[in-house]
């Protein structure tokens, strides 16, 4: 059987790090996306690089802008942000091969409702989870800058993909619970709001314990809301959800020592959230805060914490200023 050729569509901050890994892994890849990174990955080709000082850098890269560059690939890795999903799904519909596996490697829950509804039955498609933190550094240059792994579904094509990247960078893990997996990654991405909102790095951020008393008590509220619907968020990194909350808020001393330590954040990391408000872009906290708000009303219950949280970023996203630790925990909880 041949080798599976790979597009990358919506090659930005992750499609880029994630294409240019399996692409120095030896696979065939073509990336679609903006015109900004067609002409500055042409001046300085592609280079990734994670914190432990692993670098590759790629001179030849098939980055064009025409989505017509999708119709050759056996498998389309979308990494799009989530409001773009539907757009970019009709162009895979237009050009892609039948047959294709689409793997959404986006943050969130309903991006995959929103492929299998455009795509039909013509096409596969599975869910995908990116652990880590890509920063888009300039000059070509992509940094992982988070510890974890790329996840998706267990399918034959993904076994074979998953061995030929092997255990670079951007090694691929199997799971049969990519459903689980993504809400346990929600519950983690609820820290992105915040980040947003506080205008810092991650570990910055991460720092001040007022921020992580906000994101802690999203959290809480987001687990109470899974456990009444029935859903169940898997282990992300050795976690079980349940303890996020009480590692988010923990004391400081304890929170840089033992977890900051382990999750070894880069100085240089930004939340995704951060890089769409200095973008000036729509951020993607409908489908992430927001998903709890929705899971609220279907229930017939409310999500305050994370429905302020969510009016907090439409605010930042008109450009408000950032918000201080204190400033941020008594707005969005009262005291
Ligand atoms: N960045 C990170 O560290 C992480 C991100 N994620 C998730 O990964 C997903 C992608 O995020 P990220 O890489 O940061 O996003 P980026 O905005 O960096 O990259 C997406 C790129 O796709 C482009 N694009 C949008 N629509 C199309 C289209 N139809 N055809 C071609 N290009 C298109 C965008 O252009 P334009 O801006 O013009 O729309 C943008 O350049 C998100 O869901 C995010 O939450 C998950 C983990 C970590
Ligand atoms: C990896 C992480 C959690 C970093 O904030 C992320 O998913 C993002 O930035 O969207």
């Amino acid at each position: 059987m041949a080798a599976a050729r790979v597009a990358v569509h919506g090659a930005g901050s992750v499609g880029c790090f994630i294409g240019g890994c399996w692409q120095a892994a030896g696979i065939d890849v073509t990336f679609i996306g903006r015109p900004n990174f067609v002409e500055d990955i042409a001046n300085h080709g592609l280079t990734l690089s994670d914190s432990n000082g692993w670098e590759a850098h790629l001179d030849k890269v098939d980055y064009r802008t025409e989505p017509t560059g999708l119709a050759d690939a056996d498998i389309i890795a979308l990494t799009v942000k989530s409001a773009a999903t539907a757009d970019a799904a009709r162009e895979i519909a237009k050009h892609g091969r039948k047959g294709a596996l689409v793997i959404s490697f986006q943050n969130g829950i309903s991006n995959v409702d929103v492929l299998k509804r455009e795509l039909g039955d013509r096409f596969q498609v599975a869910r995908g989870m990116v652990q880590y933190n890509v920063a888009f550094l300039g000059e070509g240059r992509f940094h992982k800058g988070v510890a974890g792994h790329l996840y998706t579904e267990n399918l034959p094509e993904t076994q074979a993909l998953a061995q030929r990247i092997g255990d670079g960078p951007a090694a691929l893990k199997l799971s049969d619970d990519m459903l689980g997996i993504a809400w346990g990654k929600l519950l983690i991405n609820l820290n992105n709001a915040v980040a947003a909102l506080s205008g810092r790095t991650l570990l910055d951020e991460l720092s001040q314990r007022d921020y992580r008393r906000v994101v802690a008590a999203s959290q809480r509220e987001g687990l109470r809301l899974l456990k009444r619907a029935g859903i169940e968020p898997a282990k992300i990194g050795g976690v079980a959800p349940s303890l996020l909350p009480f590692i988010i808020g923990s004391p400081d001393w304890l929170f840089r020592n033992v977890f900051l330590a382990k999750w070894k954040i880069d100085a240089k990391a930004r939340s995704s959230m951060n890089d769409d408000l200095i973008a000036r872009r729509r951020t993607e906290v409908d489908y992430l805060n927001g998903e709890l708000v929705a899971l609220a009303n279907r229930m017939g219950t409310d999500a305050p914490i994370n429905r302020r949280i969510v009016e907090l970023v439409r605010l930042a996203e008109k450009g408000v200023d950032p918000w201080g630790p204190a400033t941020l925990r008594r707005e969005v909880l009262g005291r």
